[in-house]
């Protein structure tokens, strides 16, 4: 209802159109070796923890995965940054992955050691490991599992995370805000001696073709594609649409905005003039150099505002999740 007064309001776009649709593919080549990679180490491996964005749980997680690394081994789902997502629909988001058949799904906060979730995940593995069948490794002793999921999710956050709750131990594998920083399989890391558990990371791989474009952009904005490769004002323009159509206003203070708008060249200039970003350009008449807005620099600040949760909690997902409940519930 809020939704619909809001909209007749201000009159927001109900759909979201991208001009090249080539923009979201990213298929670089350290993805392809790296998914051979895994694919060799998988038989020295008992268990496969998949980690995704919780703000995203539906969207882009990599459908080959199952047929080329996770179908084969007991397989866990870890929707990690729960610190940034808003987790009202958390039974239905469960109820649609269930029918997907992940049957053991955890949320972390790698932010936070004391996250509860944190707590569950080995002795899900354990668990999980000691009751299924050991292929190829029935006479090892410890627990041997591969991270995997698309980039920038927390892969080797979530490893550093562990190691650094159970044996009290600093970073072992390299974080960074850009999507792709770990570009080869890694040697395994051991994160626990009690029991005796050790966790491979691995790059994140994307599938070559998102055909779904909104799923694209939605990946882009929580930095799963490197921002270049579709524009920080697209991004920032979608981001624009998602805030409006679902009703969240706290951009307006952000950006220096008295009233919502859809326009994303205003929203921008306002946050420029507000941050005092300007670019010297040619003019386009004449000859002279003019201070212009940047767009550019606003486009960084209000992407940036939203993937430190500073626009709120988020569940991107809202839309696929409520036409696949009424899918499972028929
Ligand atoms: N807010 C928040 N940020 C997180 C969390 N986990 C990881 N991050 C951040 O997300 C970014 C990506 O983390 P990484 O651990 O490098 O992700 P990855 O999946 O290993 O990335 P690739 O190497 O690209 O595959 C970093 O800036 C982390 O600090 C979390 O639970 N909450």
């Amino acid at each position: 209802m809020a939704q619909r007064v809001a909209n007749s309001l201000y009159n927001f776009r109900e759909t979201f159109r991208v001009v090249n649709k080539d923009v979201l593919r990213w298929f670089p080549g350290h993805m392809g070796k790296g998914l051979r990679q895994m694919q060799q180490r998988l038989k020295l491996v008992d268990c496969v923890i998949e980690v995704h964005d919780a703000r995203i749980p539906l969207s882009g997680r990599n459908p080959n995965f199952r047929h080329t690394v996770s179908g084969v081994k007991p397989h866990i789902l870890v929707l990690n940054k729960k610190d940034l997502s808003d987790l009202q629909m958390k039974s239905e988001v469960e109820a649609v992955l269930r029918k997907d058949g992940f049957n053991h799904i955890f949320y972390s906060n790698c932010k936070d050691s004391k996250c509860p979730g944190m707590k569950q995940i080995i002795p899900a593995v354990v668990k999980l490991v000691s009751s299924s069948e050991r292929y190829n490794r029935s006479e090892e002793k410890d627990f041997s599992v591969m991270v995997i999921g698309v980039p920038n999710v927390g892969k080797s956050s979530l490893i550093n995370a562990l190691r650094s709750k159970y044996l009290g131990k600093g970073k072992a594998a390299p974080v960074g805000a850009v999507a792709g920083i770990t570009r080869s399989v890694q040697n395994r890391i051991k994160v626990s001696d009690k029991p005796l558990v050790y966790l491979l990371d691995t790059p994140g791989i994307l599938t070559p073709n998102i055909s779904d474009t909104e799923m694209g952009l939605r990946l882009a904005l929580c930095a799963c594609l490197q921002d270049h490769l579709v524009g920080v004002e697209i991004i920032a323009d979608y981001l624009l649409y998602w805030l409006n159509k679902n009703n969240k206003f706290r951009y307006l203070e952000i950006m220096g905005l008295d009233e919502p708008t859809d326009d994303i060249g205003t929203v921008l200039t306002k946050c420029a003039v507000k941050l005092g970003k300007a670019q010297r350009r040619r003019d386009v008449v004449g000859s002279e150099y003019v201070w212009r807005p940047d767009l550019s620099a606003a486009a960084h600040y209000f992407i940036k505002a939203f993937r430190n949760g500073d626009l709120g909690r988020v569940m991107l997902d809202t839309q696929q999740l409520t036409s696949s409940v009424s899918l499972v519930g028929s």
